[in-house]
This record gives C-alpha cells, sequence and structure tokens, in this order.
C-alpha cells in the first residue's frame, strides 16, 4: 500500500535551470546559501536524476500549458506555498493565504486533475541551508516543510510521461462545474454526470473531513489536515517530541479533489454535492454508485447512513428518488427493488433476510449475487425499515478505534423502472439502478484489536481493501487484466469501477495527527481512483409507441392483450413441465412401494375423497423439496396419503356393495310382484293356455320373503343356497318375466321344448344346488 518515500527534489536554480525566468530572478539568501554548499550526499546521483526529470516535467507541462493557453503565466504565479506552515508558523509568516504566497521555485507537481486545468503542487518553500546525507531534510529552519514524492521511484519517467500525457488533455473536457464555494483559479472541470452518455466517465472523488473526536482531543491529538477553497486539502506531518532524528522536520502533501468538505459540512451539502446528480442520472435510467473509502473511525458509516436527526447519503438518496420519480412518473407508477447485503469475512450474506451466505455468479448483468432478496419497496418509509432492519443485522463490533465499527462492506441497491413522456410525447420506460456502498475501515492491526476475530476480521478487511486498491492501480495503468477476482467485494464493485456506470468515491478522512498515516494512505488512493474512467454509461430506456387514434389504440390493447395471454399460457405451460418434474424427482427419490401403489391407486378426482385429504399431497409437490431430510419426510407424507387412499377406497366398495344390494332386492321385490299378477291372470284365463314353465317354476316353491343374498355374497362366499332365488335367477335370459313383460318376442323355454341353454349359473362358481 502506498506511502511515500523521501526522494529529495531540491533544485539548484543557479546551476541547471533552464527556465529564462529563473535565470533571471535574484536569488535568495538561502539560495545562495545552498550554492556555496556542493552536495556531499551519497544518493547524489539519484538526485540529479530526480532534479533532470523533474525539469523535463516542468518544460514538458509549461510547454503544453503555453500551446494551450496563450495566457499562461509564469510558474511561479500559480504556486501556492503549502498552508500547513499556517497551522505552524503563522506568527512568523506574513502570507496566511496560500494562493498569495511569494513565488518559490523549489517545486514540485504531482498528481495532476485528468481533464482539469488545475495543477496540484508541491512546495519546497526554502531549500535546504545545509546538505547533510539524509535526503528530504531542511535542517536550520525553524518549522519548514520538506517534500516527498509518492512512491513511483521505479518508474518515475513513466509515470511522468503518463501524466503529461493526461495533462494534455486529450480527454475529451465539459463545460467547467463550479464546486460551490470554490473560487474562480481552483474551479475543476469535471465530467458531467449525465451530459456524456457516449464518453466514459472519470471516477468523481471527494474528501469529507470529520471534527475532532473527543477521544482524540483528549489524548493530546493535534489536526494535521487543511482544507482550502473547498478543493485543496493539504496534510502535514508533526515530528513526534521523542523523534530526535526528525524532530524539527515536517512532512507535507497538497491534494486536490473534486470537493473537499471540512468538518462543519452538513450532511445535506455533502449528499448535493456528492450524490445528487448521480440520483438524477439514475432516473435517466443509468447505473450510479457511491461509495465510502477510509480508515476505521474516519466517519464512513456516518457519512452514508448518519443519524436519526443527520440522515446520510443512503437515506437522502432513496428520499429524493421517491419524490422525484413520484412527480415525473408519467402514470404515476413506479417499481423500486431494494437489495441489501454485506461481505463479512469473504462471505456475502443478504442483510434483510439472513440466511445462508450467497454466492457471486456472473450472468448478462455482471456479477450478481444469487438468492439475494429483492424487495419491492413502495414509500420511503418502507426502504427506511428495511434498512434499519438490513443494519441491525449488520456485523459491527467496538474496536479501540471506534465504538461502533462495522466489520463489512455493506452495499444497497436500489433500482427504479418507471415511465415517463418524452419532448415527442411518446412514453420511455426507463431503468435505472444505484449502489450506495458503506466499506468497512482499512485498519492496522494495533489500532483495532490483535489475536482476537476482530484481528481476522480487520485481515479480511485489509485483504478486500487490497484487493480494491490493486483495482484501482490496474485501472488507472490501463491494464487489461483487472484483478476483480481477487476479493469478494471487487467482484460486487466490478461494474462500479470498471463498468458502464457513473460512480463517486467519498474518502473519508480524520484531522488527528496520529491518524496521519491512514489518512495518508486514504488520500493516496482517493487520488489514484481519480485516475479511473469508467465505461460509456447509455441510458436503459426503451420508447414505447402509443398510436395516436382511437382504432390504433384500440389495435395495440387487443395485441397487448393476445401477446399476455399468450405469455400467460407459456407460464402454465412452464409450470406444468415444472411440476411434473417436481413429481418425477419426488418418485424417483421416494421408496419403491409407495410410489409404484400410488401410480396404481392415484383416485380420479371424483373420487369423493374429502379435499383436506388431497390438500397436504399438492402443497408438498408444490414445494422445492431438494434437501435429503425433506425427502425422507415428503415419502412419508406419500406413504400416508396412499394408506389413506387405500382404506378410502376400501370404504367406497364396501359402500357400493350395499347399494348394489338394496337395489337387487327391491328388483327382486318387483319381479316377484309381477310373477304373482302372471300367475293369477293365467289361473283365471283357463287351462287351454300353454304353461309357461320357468326354471323357477320347476323348482320347489319358496316360501315368500326368503331372504335373497346379492351376487357379491355369492363372491365373497360360494356356498350353495339351493332354495335361494336371486336377482341372476330374476335377470338372466331364462327369466320369465322378460317373455311375460314383451309379451310378443321371448327367449323363455316352453316345456316341451328339446334341451335348454346351459345356463350361467351352471358355470363353475354360480353352480347351485338343485332340489
Ligand atoms: N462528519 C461528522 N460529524 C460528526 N460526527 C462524525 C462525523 N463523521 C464521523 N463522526 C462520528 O465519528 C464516529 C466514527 O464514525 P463512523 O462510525 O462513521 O466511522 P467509520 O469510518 O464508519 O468506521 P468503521 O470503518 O470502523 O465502521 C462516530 O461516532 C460518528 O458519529
Amino acid at each position: 500500500m502506498p506511502v511515500s518515500t523521501r526522494s529529495q527534489i531540491i533544485n539548484n536554480p543557479g546551476q541547471n535551470e533552464p527556465n529564462q525566468d529563473n535565470r533571471t530572478r535574484p536569488k535568495t539568501d538561502q539560495e545562495e546559501t545552498h550554492m556555496a554548499h556542493p552536495l556531499r550526499n551519497p544518493h547524489h546521483g539519484l538526485k540529479e536524476k530526480m532534479k533532470a526529470l523533474t525539469l523535463l516535467y516542468e518544460q514538458q507541462k509549461q510547454a503544453s500549458a503555453s500551446v494551450k493557453d496563450p495566457s499562461f503565466k509564469s510558474e511561479e504565479s500559480r504556486f501556492s506555498t503549502h498552508p500547513s506552515i499556517d497551522l505552524l508558523s503563522s506568527g512568523k509568516r506574513a502570507e496566511s493565504k496560500p494562493k498569495e504566497s511569494k513565488p518559490i521555485s523549489h517545486v514540485m507537481r504531482e498528481n495532476i486533475m485528468p481533464s482539469s486545468t488545475v495543477t496540484r503542487t508541491y512546495v519546497l518553500p526554502q531549500p535546504p541551508v545545509v546538505e547533510d546525507a539524509k535526503e528530504n531534510v531542511a535542517v536550520g529552519g525553524g518549522d519548514r516543510i520538506v517534500g516527498f514524492s509518492c512512491p513511483r521511484k521505479a518508474n518515475m519517467s513513466s509515470t511522468v510521461a503518463r501524466k503529461l500525457s493526461m495533462g494534455s488533455s486529450v480527454v475529451p473536457q465539459t463545460e467547467p462545474r463550479e464546486i460551490g464555494g470554490t473560487n474562480k483559479e481552483n474551479v475543476q472541470e469535471l465530467d458531467t454526470i449525465s451530459e456524456k452518455p457516449g464518453v466514459g466517465n472519470r471516477i468523481l472523488v471527494f474528501v469529507r473531513l470529520r471534527p475532532m473526536a473527543k477521544k482524540e482531543r483528549e489524548a493530546g491529538s493535534r489536526c494535521c489536515v487543511r482544507i482550502v477553497n473547498r478543493g485543496d486539502v493539504y496534510l502535514t506531518e508533526f515530528a513526534s517530541e521523542h523523534d530526535y532524528l526528525r524532530l524539527k522536520r515536517l512532512r507535507g502533501r497538497h491534494f486536490t479533489f473534486d470537493a473537499s468538505f471540512p468538518d462543519s459540512t452538513s450532511q445535506q451539502e455533502v449528499y448535493s454535492m456528492t450524490t445528487a446528480e448521480l440520483v438524477e442520472a439514475v432516473l435517466q435510467g443509468r447505473n450510479g454508485s457511491v461509495f465510502c473509502y477510509g480508515a476505521t473511525g474516519a466517519g464512513k458509516t456516518y457519512t452514508m447512513l448518519g443519524t436519526v436527526e443527520n440522515p446520510g447519503v443512503m437515506v437522502l438518496a432513496i428520499k429524493d428518488l421517491f419524490n422525484k420519480v413520484r412527480q415525473r412518473s408519467f402514470d404515476g407508477n413506479h417499481v423500486v427493488h431494494l437489495s441489501y447485503l454485506e461481505v463479512y469475512n469473504e462471505t456475502v450474506r443478504d442483510l434483510i433476510s439472513p440466511g445462508r451466505p450467497l454466492v457471486l455468479r456472473e450472468d448478462k448483468q455482471g456479477i450478481v449475487a444469487a438468492g439475494l432478496t429483492q424487495y419491492r419497496a413502495y414509500s420511503t418509509d418502507e426502504v427506511m425499515a428495511l434498512l434499519q432492519q438490513g443494519n441491525q443485522n449488520r456485523t459491527t463490533e467496538p474496536t479501540r478505534a471506534n465504538e461502533t465499527s462495522s466489520r463489512s462492506h455493506a452495499i444497497l441497491q436500489v433500482a427504479v423502472e418507471y415511465q415517463v413522456k418524452d419532448e415527442s410525447n411518446n412514453v420511455v420506460n426507463r431503468v435505472g439502478k444505484l449502489s450506495l456502498i458503506d466499506l468497512a475501515g482499512s485498519e492496522r492491526a494495533l489500532a483495532t484489536d490483535q489475536r482476537t476475530l476482530r484481528s481476522l476480521e480487520g485481515a479480511n478487511i485489509n485483504r478486500s481493501l487490497l484487493a480494491l486498491s490493486s483495482c484501482i492501480n490496474a485501472l488507472v495503468e490501463g491494464k487489461k487484466h483487472i484483478p476483480y477476482r481477487n476479493s469478494k467485494l471487487t467482484q460486487l464493485l466490478k461494474d462500479s469501477l470498471g463498468g458502464a456506470c457513473n460512480t463517486v468515491m467519498i474518502a473519508n478522512i480524520s484531522p488527528s495527527n496520529l491518524s496521519f498515516g491512514e489518512t495518508q494512505n486514504t488520500l493516496h488512493w482517493a487520488d489514484r481512483a481519480k485516475e479511473i474512467r469508467t465505461k460509456a454509461c447509455h441510458a436503459n430506456e426503451e420508447t414505447m409507441q402509443i398510436p395516436q387514434s382511437e382504432t390504433e389504440q384500440a389495435k395495440l390493447l387487443l395485441e397487448l392483450q393476445k401477446e399476455n395471454r399468450d405469455l400467460r399460457i407459456q407460464l402454465a405451460r412452464q409450470q406444468q413441465k415444472l411440476l411434473s418434474f417436481q413429481a418425477n424427482a419426488l418418485t424417483a427419490n421416494a421408496s419403491p412401494a409407495p410410489s409404484t401403489v400410488s401410480s396404481v391407486l392415484s383416485p380420479p378426482p371424483s373420487s369423493g375423497l374429502p379435499k383436506d385429504k388431497r390438500k397436504p399431497r399438492s402443497t408438498f409437490l408444490a414445494g422445492n423439496c431438494f434437501t435429503p431430510e425433506t425427502k425422507k419426510k415428503g415419502a412419508e407424507e406419500t406413504g400416508k396419503g396412499l394408506r389413506q387412499t387405500v382404506k378410502a377406497l376400501e370404504a367406497e366398495i364396501e359402500k357400493m356393495k350395499k347399494e348394489h344390494a338394496s337395489q337387487i332386492k327391491q328388483k327382486d321385490d318387483f319381479i316377484r310382484e309381477l310373477s304373482r299378477k302372471v300367475s293369477k291372470v293365467a289361473g283365471v284365463e283357463g287351462e287351454g293356455l300353454k304353461r309357461v314353465v320357468t326354471r323357477a317354476s320347476l323348482r320347489p316353491k319358496e316360501p315368500l320373503g326368503a331372504e335373497l343374498k346379492s351376487p357379491s355374497h355369492r363372491f365373497l362366499s360360494p356356498a350353495p343356497t339351493a332354495k335361494k332365488r336371486s336377482f341372476w335367477d330374476i335377470t338372466t335370459v331364462n327369466s320369465p318375466s322378460i317373455a311375460t313383460l314383451n309379451g310378443r318376442k321371448t327367449r323363455s323355454h316352453v316345456a316341451n321344448e328339446p334341451a335348454a341353454a346351459p345356463s350361467m349359473l351352471l358355470q363353475p362358481g354360480f353352480a347351485r344346488q338343485r332340489a
């Protein structure tokens, strides 16, 4: 991770400076003194190289600036003195405003804003009086600042070259955007979010300084950060009282960002400057991300979430989003979906409905957490409630550095879809996504607790932030391979950093000199991030043509209805397929016996089974039974259901038997009655008539009212019941009733018939004993 090296950049204007201005400029006392002492430094060669590079850089810069702007002024008039000097020696110095400082020749400029005319300066206010063996040492003065460069020693020339090329503004420029409170000299040329749909946008980087904490004040810490003109951040390192070697040395750096917020800045101001424009872009159908980066306790969560009295960016953005979408929606309808997750110890978890860790997958939409719940929210209050619920589930622990330290990275995503009418009165469907990310704090192991779970968390946090910095480096250096896969965090941030997305980074810093290292680190990475350009972000919108005439509208309506119907049918088919698939899967997993029985005995819908007995089966099928436990449970339930089905079927059969028997009895009675009447009539009508002989008449007379048995009875118990008549006796072809009743054709056998056809009743199983 980045820190400074102490490479001294000291020019000797009298010897090497080719600049005409410098040559003609009268030398200061210190310069004279400096010239009087030849360099005895063992790093002489290195210093010489650095000097040469610096000069080359200066010349190139000057040349490009003069080509671009004829009114380009001399270097000195644009440089500023490090204002941290004011923190230390305000009494000694006359100039309190850094911009009004007198010209200084020993300057190294760095951190040029891409697509910006503002030059960041690094100032060596005074050349060293005495050269000693150490670099970057200013001896002799009271409190002086000695510069140090970024850790780019190895590829210094290439870095310079890259920066020069960036400085020449190949990047398309847009209208300058004035940051609130920024004076004219420091107006940043920013890429406005919504104005450049076809060109990739630079990540906008903001810095927020938090107020000094009570604890820090009590520990006697001093403020080491100063924000000037809402854009420049000056960082000063105070020498420790006990560090005798560096006692009189001070180091300082100067950074410029898109905007920097002093500790008095309100939450609303921060929101308006950083995120309001992004929300606007999201409402135009683009994707946007805001993430807070910084050391533990620097104020990231405060910036993102805030408190009840001072709500932060997340809350203000959601409120703004809801208000605007309601105002703009063409028909008053809108869809807002919300998801909230955390990355804790390299596992991804759903914060709103916590459960198992989620797996990251890459699909057409980018990296997504599979199974992450998407909530449809209808109001700001609802979102707030979900947010609160999510935060309660978020992993926070007290550490030495912060009492409510977030131990995880949290990502809130809000997707909004709505329809607006454009200038041509077309209805446009817009879909945009806003990601709000509160990163866990970068930290030193000592800053938190060691050898505990906290240290493991810390290691994971640092690992993911290291992966983040590797990605930032790779993106800045334009590498082909960006190592997103090194951590879950970078996978999730892939879209925000290198995708088609408008991204804002808020770097949070502490004012305390006790956190100098962390602050410097944060500023360094924020400074690097400034150079990242995301991909061109096209609006995700679709125009829906609504016809003017009523006939055409009606036609469209019909078409849409038809389409809707077709889709419903397709959906139903798919659901059916799914169900049959699940049923097959269950059958395959259930024990073989019940499954066979079920296939054989599955009752038809009209089987008369009680509804509640079928219900459990269908719900069981509808469920997702993919675990062994649920499978076992499912099989048991199936068996139980099948047993119940068998019982019900048996009862049904019994009932049918009874009904059948009673019907037969009724018919027997009826026939008996009829035959009685017939025989009476026959007796009255005389002897001349042929005697109709039936099998029954051949049998000995039975007493009336003898009990009849049903065929089923016979079926069950084939024991001889010789004297009993039954339905079978009557309804067979031998029955006299048929002949009598029909009156015309008879299948009855007259007595003189030679042989009677063999009766069914004589066949095996139906044999009866004859008298
Ligand atoms: N701008 C601010 N104004 C007032 N108080 C602030 C501000 N920024 C931070 N604080 C306070 O500082 C403390 C630490 O802030 P916060 O919890 O937001 O830090 P953090 O960066 O999220 O830390 P961590 O990474 O450990 O979670 C909190 O008590 C918070 O209220």
